[in-house]
């Protein structure tokens, strides 16, 4: 579903060029749940900003679904992207100001669904993310557990062909963090692609596959420091 052949980012802050990326190749095929794990600093959020057709390389090439997305014009990009991708962050961002219901509802919106149509599908969601009795709260008052379902279920709502996560637990305690990486374990399960970035090797050990990645480059093993 997604290949990337040689890609690198370099981010040039005035004089200073930051190779972020170098000479990465990976492959991830529909179905999968790939873990991009190493430490701060190592480049999982440049990656998955790539693969998220959110930033571009400074070189190399992206294939999303057969098509090179690194070439193509931005509002090419952000078409592709929001038709077939949804992204969950660390930090989370969710709209005070609507209900559960009306977060979840969200990506809906940009689809010409039915009002019922809709309705069902965030329902169905709820339902499954334990979070139907909180339909007419407003997340600002919730706890960042059940914030970050909230926002998973937003994800799944367009069911786009991949959900990318970046660091997803790092609010989370590790009973939490247990919970939350079950239901991408479930998600996964029922068919989902799933690539999350992730420092922590308790959460990477939930993914089918890990690339590590070490100072910008994907190496066999991440040497933990110390
Ligand atoms: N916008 C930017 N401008 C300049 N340098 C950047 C920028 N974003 C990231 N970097 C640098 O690129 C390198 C990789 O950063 P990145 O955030 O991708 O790593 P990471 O593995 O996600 O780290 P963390 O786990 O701390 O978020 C780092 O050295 C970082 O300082």
């Amino acid at each position: 579903m997604i290949h990337t052949r040689n890609i690198q980012k370099v981010y040039q802050r005035g004089e200073h060029a930051r190779q972020a990326l170098q000479n990465i190749n990976i492959d991830i095929e529909e179905g999968e749940y790939v873990v991009v794990s190493g430490p701060s600093g190592s480049g999982k959020t440049t990656l998955l900003g790539l693969l998220s057709l959110v930033d571009v390389p400074s070189g190399g090439e992206i294939y999303f679904k057969g098509t090179e997305v690194a070439h193509m014009s931005e509002s090419r990009r952000n078409k592709l992207r929001r038709k077939h991708i949804a992204v969950v962050f660390e930090h989370i961002h969710l709209i005070d100001e609507l209900t559960v219901f009306e977060n979840i509802e969200m990506p809906l919106l940009y689809i010409s669904y039915s009002r019922k149509k809709r309705r069902r599908i965030v329902e169905e969601l709820m339902e499954r993310f334990r979070l139907t009795h909180l339909r007419r709260q407003y997340p600002g008052r919730l706890d960042d557990f059940i914030q970050q379902k909230i926002a998973l279920a937003r994800a799944c709502s367009s069911s786009p062909d991949v959900i990318f996560a970046d660091e997803p637990t790092g609010r989370l305690n590790s009973t939490e963090s247990d919970e939350f990486l079950d239901l991408f374990r479930e998600l996964n399960e029922a068919g989902q692609t799933i690539v999350m970035a992730t420092h922590s090797s308790d959460a990477a050990r939930h993914g089918q596959r890990i690339i590590p990645l070490y100072d910008g480059h994907v190496v066999s093993r991440v040497t933990e420091p110390g």
